[in-house]
């Protein structure tokens, strides 16, 4: 099946490259996100993730290449105008009240929608006269989205910003999150360790190690290019001997051997083909320093005038 768009991406990186003195964070980074997608973006420490989020924020300038956010270049006027960033370090001033911060956010911000910044805060039950320096961090992080969505980004950008919040009120940041994104099509890519949480939520993945991308697309068509295969330790010569297969990982474990991999052609009942959970993609990926790269389709950058699914 072919899909033809003519909107711009939310988010296309062409050979982009950022050089800090020690050396480079990201390195030849291209891939683009489709707009209305909700993105993980997943690495380990020192990936390169905050760095990639920065440049598409406008807060940092490529090395090298390019990023644009819906065709303009990511630090041009009209595409922060239309982004928000919301990082762990939530920048809201303590003193004042909760009507206040939104109130900020009105005054700077020329598009603002007063009522889904207060639909947010009262989702959350957070009184619109306390003071954010007495709110918990549940309450902070709320008011935080609340000015971030206020802006109704086209694009939303989350360095883990949930991090410090226990499960139940991360689960409920979450429904709210993609309650306001389904509601206005936002586009968002939120970083984040919690493997688990990340399935269910998102639909497409981008996941960096050591500042270069391995994987980007959507995810079921990433999950659909992978079969978790395995056999008994004595029989694990049969693991090695599929055809033409990637392999991305091999471990061994009570007396079994499993190994993650990318066929290209049929595979026999006898190493037991599953496709593997997003959980097992991704952990498989970040456990293997140099696992083969894969761009499905979708995330090609360059290719959206004409995708095959
Ligand atoms: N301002 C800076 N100056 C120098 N080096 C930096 C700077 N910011 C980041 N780095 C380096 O760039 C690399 C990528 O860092 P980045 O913060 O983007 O990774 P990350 O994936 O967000 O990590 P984490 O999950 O720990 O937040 C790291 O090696 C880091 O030390």
């Amino acid at each position: 099946m072919t899909n033809r768009t003519d909107s711009p991406d939310a988010l296309e990186a062409v050979g982009l490259g950022r050089r800090y003195r020690r050396g480079w964070a990201l390195r030849d980074c291209s891939f683009r996100l489709p707009a209305g997608r909700i993105c993980a973006l997943v690495g380990p420490n020192g990936a390169g993730k905050t760095t990639l989020l920065s440049l598409a924020a406008g807060l940092l300038e490529p090395s090298t290449g390019t990023i644009r956010l819906g065709g303009q270049a990511a630090r041009s006027a009209e595409a922060r105008q239309h982004t928000a960033f919301l990082s762990q370090e939530k920048a809201l001033y303590t003193r004042f009240r909760v009507s206040d911060t939104l109130r900020i956010g009105r005054e700077l911000n020329p598009i603002w929608h007063q009522e889904t910044a207060e639909r947010v805060i009262a989702a959350g039950n957070v009184p619109m006269d306390a003071r954010v320096g007495t709110l918990s961090g549940g309450q902070r992080t709320r008011v935080a989205f609340a000015l971030a969505l206020g802006k109704r980004p086209r694009l939303l950008l989350l360095d883990e910003p949930m991090a410090d919040l226990d499960p139940l009120v991360r689960r409920q940041m979450t429904d709210t999150l993609m309650t306001e994104a389904a509601r206005h099509g936002s586009t968002v890519v939120m970083s984040s360790h919690l493997v688990s949480e990340l399935e269910g939520a998102c639909d497409f993945l981008v996941l960096i190690n050591n500042g270069t991308v391995r994987l980007a697309g959507d995810v079921a068509e990433l999950i659909g290019a992978h079969r978790t295969v395995s056999a008994p330790d004595a029989h694990a010569d049969r693991l090695a001997k599929l055809p033409g297969q990637t392999t991305v990982e091999t471990r061994s474990a009570g007396g079994r051997t499993t190994a993650l991999i990318r066929p290209r052609g049929p595979l026999t009942a006898d190493v037991e083909p599953v496709l593997p959970s997003l959980e097992e993609l991704l952990l498989a990926h970040l456990r293997t320093d140099d696992a083969p790269p894969l761009i499905t389709p979708t995330a090609r950058a360059g290719a959206r005038r004409e995708v095959t699914v």
